[in-house]
């Protein structure tokens, strides 16, 4: 089944980054979840990004705060697809997270998701890999579906 990493710059993410993985079991989607920074850790940021794709991994989902260099630093060394996540700042209220993250260089592409929205990340990533797994493209519909529906049935008081 297909794989999705969930990485994240610091331990402090975890409160928004566990809505990725949340979404993604959902889906019956494998979540492996790490703490990687292209600050703190350089060496095995280089690593893990180097050999994802030849771990399985389809997706990565990066997450970080302030000046957030690492999604960015993991889509200049793997191929996959990878999905940024802007993490709320108390300083700058992840506005600095979000400009680190979008403002990509052209050439090494970033999914930019809204500040701490890790669950629109893990949608898209289920998106990605509902191109190569058709079970996944069905629950997508049934998801949208019944998001629609409970949009529609709505009752203001
Ligand atoms: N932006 C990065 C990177 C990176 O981009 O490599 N590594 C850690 N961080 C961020 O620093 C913030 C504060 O981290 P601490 O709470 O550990 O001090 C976190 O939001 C993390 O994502």
């Amino acid at each position: 089944m297909s794989k999705v990493a969930v990485i994240m710059g610091s331990q402090s993410d975890y409160e928004v980054m566990k809505d990725a993985c949340e979404v993604l079991r959902s889906f019956q989607v494998d979540c492996e979840s790490k703490v990687v920074s292209a600050h703190r850790t350089p060496k095995m940021m280089y690593e893990f990004a180097e050999k994802a794709s030849s771990r399985g991994i389809e997706v990565i989902i990066a997450g970080a705060g302030g000046s957030a260099h690492l999604p960015g630093m993991v889509a200049a060394i793997s191929n996959l697809p990878v999905i940024g996540v802007p993490v709320m700042t108390r300083a700058l209220n992840g506005i600095d997270s979000l400009l680190s993250i979008v403002q990509m260089p052209s050439g090494i592409p970033v999914a930019t998701v809204a500040i701490n929205n890790s669950k629109n990340a893990a949608l898209l990533a289920v998106r990605i890999l509902s191109l190569k797994y058709p079970e996944l493209a069905f629950k997508m519909r049934n998801y949208m579906e019944k998001e629609r529906e409970s949009v529609e049935n709505t009752r203001l008081p």
